[in-house]
């Protein structure tokens, strides 16, 4: 099967929406620390790009947990396979994902921050799915909502590839 890539969002608009986004975050933390949480890998790409554009102190700490492997269902069990190494009480903390699809990822990471008594805890995400959520979860941010497609790009991998791509694109698989 050859793999083909149609572009949703280009470097463009997802510039431009990060700008904006930076702006709404100074809005509802002011000139605060913030402390960026980051769930790798995918959202790694977004972190970056968003915290150039934030005007408060931003410190960025990152977490491993994973749903997919290498396929494109969740597997409905989300592993964390690295925590983060400073404490969160307190502060300001801000989640930053790439993509929330059937919402199982961000529903546990949130559950599992709260639990440490952060002062306020908010969720930005480049991409929302809504049409795929099987948990309720929403974002108190969102980038772009999307259609139920499979995306790669911006950060977002199909079996490890594409995450390089500087736009986002839905994947098509083709004889
Ligand atoms: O809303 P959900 O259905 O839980 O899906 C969203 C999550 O899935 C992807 O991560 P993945 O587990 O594939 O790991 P990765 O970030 O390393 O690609 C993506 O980066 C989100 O974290
Ligand atoms: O559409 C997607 N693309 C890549 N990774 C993902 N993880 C959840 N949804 C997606
Ligand atoms: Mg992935």
């Amino acid at each position: 099967m050859k793999e083909r890539i149609e572009v949703l969002l280009s470097a463009e608009q997802i510039d431009r929406r990060m700008a904006e986004l930076a702006d709404e975050l100074y809005q509802e933390f002011g000139d605060e620390q913030v402390e960026l949480v980051c769930a790798l890998k995918g959202a790694v790409v977004t972190i970056v790009d968003l915290a150039k554009k934030m005007k408060m102190p931003v410190t960025m700490n990152f977490m491993s947990v994973s749903s997919y492997g290498n396929s494109t269902e969740s597997s409905g069990n989300i592993n964390i396979k690295m925590d983060l190494d400073a404490d969160i009480t307190g502060k300001n903390v801000l989640i930053v994902e790439d993509i929330i699809d059937t919402g199982r990822t961000l529903k546990k990471l949130k559950e599992l921050l709260i639990s440490r008594n952060p002062k306020k805890l908010k969720l930005v995400t480049l991409l929302d799915k809504p049409d795929r959520r099987v948990v309720d979860i929403k974002a108190d941010y969102t980038g772009f909502t999307i259609p139920d497609a499979f995306v790669v790009g911006y950060g977002l991998d199909y079996a490890q590839k594409y995450r390089n791509l500087p736009y986002v694109g839905v994947l098509h698989f083709e004889e």
